[in-house]
């Protein structure tokens, strides 16, 4: 495929860590508005791949293009942050003793936004998308509420609202659903269906009922290549990704 129409274009991305190849020949396209879910064993390369994405890791070789054009290699993580790719770690970063409506305010403020200066005021519209934002993540009954006494989920959906305020094209989001009930995991499963299409978003996840409540496409990997891409049915039903990763 050519790259022009892609949001994200990996090609032939190689990454060693003393001679040791955790990322071997890595290729995968996603298009604007995409959301896919990136599944593997233990050690496929999957944090890797999101390192070499955000600028964390260089690849060694390979080709990495944002929207066709901007070449990610060249550029330091700050730089890529700023093109509008966001990263949601596993564990949840808020800011514990702040309201869930502050944390969400200070991340509109923060630095990706042009706007930016020291006498900021919060203006209508920044409002009605911090309203927009605690309606798409379930915490519009919460606003008020210290983000430090909200439920494990809870966290982790204050933590995705606040990089939408950040208006992200790309965000890579790992392992939301470790440690949740099944009720948060269904719950984080309908919020990121609800922004997709606006965001591209990537999710890396072993939790195999919560990738099949995404329906989206699935890429495997492993030992740090793509063994199988396609529906959650048809890469499970492949019997080298029922070898190296699902197990008979
Ligand atoms: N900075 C590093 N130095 C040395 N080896 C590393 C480094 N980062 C990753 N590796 C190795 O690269 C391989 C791929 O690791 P990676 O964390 O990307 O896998 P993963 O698919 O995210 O695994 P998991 O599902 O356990 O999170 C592993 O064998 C890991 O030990």
């Amino acid at each position: 495929m050519s790259a022009d129409s892609t949001l994200l274009y990996l090609d032939g991305v190689s990454v060693s860590f003393d001679g040791f190849r955790a990322l071997n020949n890595l290729s995968l396209v996603m298009l604007p508005g995409e959301m896919r879910a990136i599944i593997g064993p233990n050690g496929a390369g999957k944090t890797t791949m999101m390192d070499v994405i955000t600028g964390k890791t260089r690849p060694d070789r390979g080709t990495i293009l944002f929207e066709g054009r901007t070449d990610l290699t060249r550029l330091r993580e700050a730089a890529i942050a700023n093109l509008g790719i966001g990263r949601k770690f596993q564990r949840p970063t808020v800011f514990e003793p702040h309201t869930v409506w502050d944390n969400l305010e200070l991340a509109l403020k923060a630095p990706r936004r042009p706007l930016k200066t020291l006498t900021y005021a919060i203006n209508g519209t920044d409002r009605d998308r911090i309203e927009e934002i605690l309606a798409i993540t379930r915490l519009s009954a919460l606003r008020d509420r210290q983000a430090g006494g909200l439920s494990h989920g809870q966290k982790q959906w204050l933590e995705i609202g606040m990089l939408l305020a950040q208006d992200p094209k790309l965000l890579l989001v790992d392992e939301p659903v470790a440690g949740m009930t099944d009720a948060e995991t269904e719950q984080t499963a309908e919020l990121l269906c609800s922004i997709a299409g606006r965001h591209s978003v990537i999710v890396v996840e072993h939790d195999m009922t919560f990738v099949r409540a995404l329906g989206v496409k699935v890429t495997v990997l492993a030992e740090g290549s793509v063994l199988a891409e396609g529906s959650l049915d048809s890469v499970s039903a492949n019997a080298q990704v029922i070898d190296t990763y699902l197990g008979r």
